[in-house]
C-alpha cells in the first residue's frame, strides 16, 4: 500500500449513534493530522440534539469527512475518514478488547510512530503494544493500538504494507516509503485478510451497468469480501488514487433505477499502451486489489484480456525498476478478471445478449413508435439511424419491431451495384399496397458488399428520386439514456452476482471467464476466446465473408433476419408455395389480454401470405365461434400495422373449447383448417389439450395445432418465456420506481405492491429482484406471521442504515394469490401495527396497467420469432414430409430422433405420432422449441389445480434477491 506518486487514497466510512462521540471522534482524527474537509448537512430533521460543531450546529451537520494527505515530498498513501453521525445508528462500543468482535480496524503507515504515540498518549488514549510484533518478519504486523471514540481499532504500524518486512525495506528507496512524519500525521495502510474486488465500467455506457455494479458490491460484501469502484473506467484504474473507492453496502442503494453508470465510464488510450497498463497494474497492487471485474462491450474486454495476459510480465517490470518489491507483488502472480459485457451494441461472441441492448432498443422502438404518428399523418419516409458500430442487432430487431420497409446492417450487406433498385422496389411496392409511410432503418456500420459505407444520407437520395417526402433522423445517445428495461436489470443482476462467485471459484487454473448469457442461462465462456471470436466478425466482414460473420453473431440473430426477410420482402409473390400446398391456418386468441397477441398475430399472417395461405381469425376467441361463428379472414392491410398494437384486436376470451365442441368441429370443417394456433395463457394451453382429446370424438381436429403462450403471468406449463411477460415487467418497473420515489420523498414510508400472475410467483419473484424490493410473497412459498416478523425487522434495519438519505424507497411485493389470509391490506396493517409509528406503510395495486399499452421491444422480437415458428410447425405437419421433431426442425442427421425426442427430452411412450401434432411452443432463453401437450401432461410437470407449471425456473431470482435485499446481510451482521 505504498505509492510513489502520492496520489492514492483509501477511503473509510465510520458510524455512529452518539453525538458526543462523534465530535470527539472529529478530535481524535484532527489529533493523528487529519483535516476536517467537509461538513455535509444530511438530514436537518432527524437530530435532536444541540452539539456544537465548528461553530455549526448539530442539527445541520451529519457528515464529516476528515483526510490525512502525505506530504509534498512523500509517495505515501492518502486516507479520508468519513464519519457518520445517524440516529439510526445501534451500533455501540464493544467493551471487550476482542478486536475481533468489532466489525472495523483500520491499520494506519507512520514512520514516526512515537510522535503519534505520545500525542495519543497525553490526551488520555489508552495504547497498548502488540505483545506479538514481530519485527523480524513484520507480515500483518503493528506495533500498538487503541480505539477511537466511535470503538475503531486503530492500529499503528512502522510498515506501509503487511508485506514489508525489515530486509525488505532496505531495497526500496526511503523516499518512495516516506509518510509526512515531519507533521506528524498518518499514511494509510488498510489491511485484512479479505479478497479485494474491484469493479469498473468502461466504453460506452449501457443501461444496466448500475444493476452490475450494486450486484458486484453487494455480492463481495455478503461473501466477505471489500469491494472498489474503479472511476471512470480505464481513466480510474491507469491514474489510481482516489479513482479508487471502497465501496459499502449502502453506497450502491437505489442504483437500480439510475440510468447510465453511476461510477462513470470513459475510453482511454493510454490503455491501449503498455505504459498504461503498467500504471494500472500498480494501482491495483498497491490498492491491495487481487480481482478486477470489468464491465464494458467489446473493446473494454479485449483490454481486459490483454491485461491478463500482460500481467505477469507487468509485475515482473514493476520489480525490475524498483516500483514493487518481490514480497509485495508476491500474493499478487495472478489478477483474477471477470469480464462483463455491458454494451447497448450486442456484439460480443459467446453471449446471446449484452447488457444495455433491450434497453436501448426500447428507446429505439419507442422514438420509432413517435415518428410513425408524424410519418403517417405526412405520408413520409423516415430514414432512422441507429448506433450499433459494426453490429447490426439494434437496427435489425428495430426493424423487426417497427415493422420497417427495409434495413441496412453490415453483417448482410446488399448488392453494390444495385441496393438503390432493390430498394426502391420494396418501398414502392409497399406503398402500391397501401402503406402511407415508409420506415427505413440504417445501423451506422452499414455498408454495401463492397465494404463501401452506406449512409443515411445515401438511403435518404434514393427516396427522393422516388419522389417520397423524405426526412433522416439520427436517433443518437438517446438510445444510450434513460433507465434500465426490466431485462436489462435482471440481467446485470444476476450476471453481477455470477461475477463474484466466478471470482471466489477462481482457483488459477482455469482461463478468465466472461460471463454470459445462453439459451437464457448465466454462463461463463473462456474471455480469451470469447474475444478471439468477437475479433473474428470484424476479420469476417473485412474479408467480405459474410455468411462467416452472420454465423458468428449471437443464435437468434441469423433466425431473426430470415424471419425478417420473410415477412418484408416476399410479400412481392416471389416465395408462394404451390397451389396444393398452400394452407387455410386459423389463429384464436384465448385467455386475458397482453401486449403481444397482435404482433404475434401479424407475423404469422404475413408469413403465410408470403407463403400463399390463407389465415383466419377466430374472433372473441372460442365463446366467439360458438356463439356467432366469427372468423374473419385477415388481409394485408388489417395486420400490417399490428407490430406495436397492444391489446388484440381479433378480440380474446377466456372460454374453453369444451363449451361446444360439435359447433367449433363444425366451423372448423366449414372453413377447411388445415391448422390451428392458439395464442393465449394457461387457457390456451388448457384448449389445446382439450382438442386434442376431442379428435377421437371429432376427426376434423386432426390438424396440426400449436399454442403460442402469451401471458403476463408466464404460468404455461412447458415454457420459460411467454409473449406479453417481458412487458408486463416493463410496466411493473416503471410503476415500482414511481412508488418507490414516493416512498422515499415521504421518508419513512412501506409500500406493499400487489402484482397479478395467479397461482404462480414468477412475477412477484422477478419484480423483486429488479426493484431491490425488501421481501416479496409468492404462492410457491408459504406467508407466516414468522416471516413478516423478519422482513419488518429487515425493513427497520433498512430504515436505520438509510442515515436520513432513504435514497431508494422502500417496497414489498405480494403476489395476488399469495395467501388467502395475508392479504395485501393485512401485511400493510401489520407492517403499520408493528412499526409503532417510526414509520406508515400503504397499498399500491397496478391492476391491469400490468398489460402494458404497447409491447416492449423484446415481446415484438419474439412475437415476430413465434408467428413464423408457428405457422412452420403447421406446415410440416401438413407438408408429410419426413419431420424429424427434436427441438426446432434442425437435427436431421440421427434417423433414431424421429419422435424420440422433443426439445431434447426424450419420448419415452409416444403410441401415436399424432401426439406431436398438438404441441406447445417451448422457449427456454433464446432457444425455441415444441412440446406435445400430451406428453407434458403426462409428465407430471402441470399443475392442473394452480393452473401453471410445477417448474420453478426462476428460483435463482429469489436467491439473488435474499442476497442483495439485505436480508441475509443483515442476518449476517446481526
Ligand atoms: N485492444 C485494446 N487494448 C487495450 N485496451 C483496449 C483495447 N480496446 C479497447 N480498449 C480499452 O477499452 C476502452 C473501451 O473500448 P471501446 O471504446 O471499444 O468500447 P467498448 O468497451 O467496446 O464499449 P462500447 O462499444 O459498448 O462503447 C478503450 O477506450 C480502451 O481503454
Ligand atoms: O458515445 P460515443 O463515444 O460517441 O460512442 C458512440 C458509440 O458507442 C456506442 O454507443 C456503444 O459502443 C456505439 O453504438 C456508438 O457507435
Ligand atoms: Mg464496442
Amino acid at each position: 500500500m505504498i505509492s510513489n506518486n502520492g496520489n492514492p487514497f483509501a477511503f473509510w466510512s465510520l458510524v455512529t449513534g452518539s453525538p458526543e462521540a462523534y465530535k470527539k471522534a472529529i478530535e481524535f482524527y484532527k489529533l493523528l493530522g487529519f483535516k476536517l474537509v467537509k461538513n455535509y448537512v444530511r438530514d436537518t430533521n432527524a437530530a435532536a440534539s444541540t452539539l456544537e460543531l465548528e461553530g455549526i450546529s448539530y442539527e445541520s451537520v451529519r457528515e464529516s469527512w476528515l483526510e490525512s494527505f502525505p506530504s509534498a515530498s512523500s509517495s505515501g498513501q492518502g486516507v479520508a475518514v468519513k464519519l457518520r453521525l445517524s440516529n439510526y445508528s445501534t451500533e455501540t462500543i464493544d467493551d471487550s478488547n476482542d478486536m475481533t468482535r468489532h466489525g472495523t480496524r483500520l491499520v494506519f503507515y507512520c514512520e514516526d510512530l512515537d510522535t503519534i504515540r505520545s500525542r495519543l498518549e497525553d490526551n488520555g488514549y489508552e495504547v497498548t503494544n502488540n505483545p506479538e510484533e514481530d519485527t523480524e518478519n513484520g507480515i500483518n504486523d503493528y506495533s500498538f493500538k487503541t480505539r477511537d471514540p466511535i470503538g475503531t481499532y486503530i492500529l499503528f504500524s512502522k510498515y506501509a504494507s503487511p508485506l514489508q518486512t525489515i530486509a525488505d525495506k532496505s531495497s526500496v528507496s526511503s523516499e518512495s516509503l516516506t509518510s509526512p512524519s515531519s507533521e506528524g500525521s498518518v499514511a494509510s495502510l488498510i489491511t485484512s485478510g479479505k479478497k479485494k474486488i474491484a469493479i469498473m465500467t468502461s466504453g460506452g455506457d449501457s443501461a444496466g451497468m448500475n444493476a452490475v455494479v450494486r450486484a458486484v458490491v453487494r455480492a463481495g460484501i455478503h461473501y466477505d469480501c471489500d469491494v472498489f469502484g474503479i472511476y471512470d473506467g480505464y481513466n480510474g484504474l491507469v491514474s489510481g488514487g482516489n479513482m479508487i473507492k471502497k465501496m459499502d453496502w449502502y453506497d450502491v442503494r437505489g442504483w437500480l433505477s439510475l440510468g447510465g453508470t453511476l461510477i462513470g465510464t470513459a475510453r482511454n488510450k493510454e490503455f491501449r499502451e503498455r505504459s498504461g497498463r503498467l500504471k494500472a497494474a500498480y494501482n491495483l497492487v498497491s490498492n491491495g486489489i487481487d480481482s478486477l471485474v470489468v464491465c464494458g462491450g467489446d473493446g473494454s474486454l479485449t483490454g481486459a484480456d490483454l491485461f491478463r495476459s500482460d500481467w505477469p510480465s507487468l509485475m515482473e517490470e514493476l520489480v525490475s525498476t524498483g516500483k514493487l518489491t518481490e514480497m509485495q507483488v508476491a500474493p499478487y502472480k495472478r489478477l483474477s478478471i471477470v469480464g462483463l459485457v455491458g454494451s447497448i451494441d450486442n456484439d460480443m461472441a459467446m453471449t446471446d445478449r449484452t447488457i444495455g441492448a433491450f434497453s436501448a432498443l426500447e428507446r429505439i422502438i419507442e422514438m420509432v413508435d413517435y415518428i410513425d404518428a408524424t410519418a403517417t399523418s405526412h405520408s413520409r419516409a423516415f430514414v432512422i439511424e441507429v448506433m450499433g458500430r459494426h453490429c447490426g442487432w439494434l437496427a435489425l430487431m428495430a426493424g423487426i419491431s417497427t415493422g420497417a420497409d427495409y434495413i441496412f446492417i453490415p453483417e448482410r450487406p446488399d448488392d453494390a451495384t444495385n441496393w438503390k433498385d432493390k430498394l426502391s422496389k420494396v418501398c414502392m411496392r409497399h406503398r402500391e399496397k397501401g402503406h402511407r409511410k415508409t420506415t427505413v432503418i440504417v445501423a451506422e456500420g452499414a455498408i454495401d458488399n463492397e465494404n463501401k459505407p452506406i449512409t443515411s444520407e445515401d438511403v435518404k437520395k434514393v427516396l427522393v428520386d422516388l419522389g417520397l417526402d423524405t426526412r433522416v433522423t439520427q436517433l443518437g445517445h438517446v438510445q444510450r439514456g434513460g433507465t434500465a428495461c426490466a431485462y436489462d436489470r435482471m440481467l446485470g443482476t444476476l450476471q453481477g452476482v455470477e461475477a463474484v462467485k466466478a471470482v471466489l471459484e477462481d482457483d488459477g487454473k482455469s482461463p478468465s471467464p466472461m460471463i454470459g448469457i445462453l439459451e437464457g442461462k448465466i454462463v461463463r465462456k473462456p474471455l480469451l476466446e470469447a474475444v478471439k471470436l468477437t475479433k473474428s466478425v470484424a476479420a469476417a466482414i473485412a474479408a467480405k465473408d459474410f455468411d462467416k460473420a452472420m454465423s458468428l453473431r449471437d443464435s437468434e440473430f441469423a433466425e431473426c433476419y430470415n424471419n425478417y426477410i420473410e415477412t418484408t420482402m416476399y410479400d412481392d409473390g416471389s416465395h408462394k408455395l404451390p397451389e396444393d400446398q398452400r394452407l387455410n391456418i386459423a389463429v384464436v386468441h384465448v385467455g386475458a389480454p397482453t401486449s403481444a397477441l397482435n404482433a404475434a398475430t401479424r407475423s404469422m399472417a404475413l408469413y403465410s401470405f408470403a407463403k400463399g395461405h390463407r389465415l383466419f381469425a377466430i374472433q372473441n376467441g372460442f365463446a366467439g365461434l360458438i356463439r356467432h361463428g366469427a372468423v374473419r379472414e385477415l388481409h394485408y392491410n388489417d395486420v400490417n400495422s399490428w407490430y406495436n398494437l397492444g391489446g388484440s384486436v381479433i378480440g380474446t376470451n377466456r372460454s374453453l373449447p369444451s363449451q361446444d365442441m360439435g359447433t367449433i368441429a363444425y366451423y372448423f370443417q366449414k372453413y377447411n383448417f388445415d391448422g390451428l394456433v392458439l395464442v393465449g395463457g394457461y387457457e390456451a394451453f388448457t384448449s389445446l389439450q382439450e382438442l386434442q382429446e376431442a379428435r377421437k370424438q371429432y376427426p376434423i381436429f386432426n390438424i396440426p395445432m400449436v399454442a403460442i403462450p402469451a401471458t403476463v403471468s408466464n404460468n404455461v406449463p412447458g415454457t420459460e418465456y411467454s409473449l406479453g411477460s417481458d412487458t408486463c415487467m416493463n410496466e411493473l418497473v416503471k410503476y415500482c420506481d414511481a412508488i418507490k420515489q414516493s416512498a422515499s420523498a415521504s421518508r419513512k414510508r412501506v409500500f406493499v405492491i400487489e402484482v397479478q400472475g395467479g397461482y404462480c410467483g414468477y412475477i412477484a419473484s422477478y419484480i423483486s429482484l429488479i426493484t431491490g424490493a425488501i421481501a416479496s410473497y409468492t404462492p410457491e412459498e408459504k406467508i407466516s406471521l414468522k416471516k413478516i416478523r423478519e422482513d419488518i425487522s429487515l425493513l427497520e434495519e433498512s430504515f436505520k442504515n438509510d442515515g436520513g438519505e432513504n435514497r431508494s424507497g422502500k417496497i414489498f411485493i405480494r403476489n395476488e394469490k399469495a395467501s388467502k389470509i395475508f392479504t395485501t391490506e393485512l401485511i400493510t396493517d401489520i407492517i403499520a401495527e408493528q412499526s409503532h409509528g417510526k414509520f406508515g406503510s400503504r397499498t399500491a395495486i397496478p391492476g391491469h396497467v400490468q398489460q402494458g399499452n404497447y409491447p416492449s421491444s423484446l415481446d415484438r422480437v419474439n412475437a415476430n420469432r413465434l408467428g413464423v415458428k408457428a405457422c412452420e410447425f403447421i406446415e410440416k405437419w401438413n407438408s408429410k414430409i419426413d419431420w424429424k421433431l427434436n427441438d426446432s426442425f434442425h437435427d436431421e442427421s440421427d434417423p433414431k430422433l424421429r419422435f424420440r425426442y422433443v426439445n431434447g427430452v426424450k419420448f419415452e411412450t409416444v403410441k401415436d405420432s399424432s401426439e406431436l401434432s398438438a404441441c406447445v411452443v417451448s422457449i427456454q432463453g433464446s432457444h425455441i422449441g415444441f412440446r406435445s401437450v400430451v406428453e407434458l401432461m403426462r409428465s407430471g410437470e402441470v399443475d392442473e389445480k394452480f393452473r401453471k407449471s410445477k417448474k420453478i425456473f426462476w428460483s435463482n431470482y429469489t436467491e439473488a434477491n435474499d442476497m442483495l435485499s439485505g436480508k441475509l446481510y443483515v442476518k449476517k451482521s446481526a
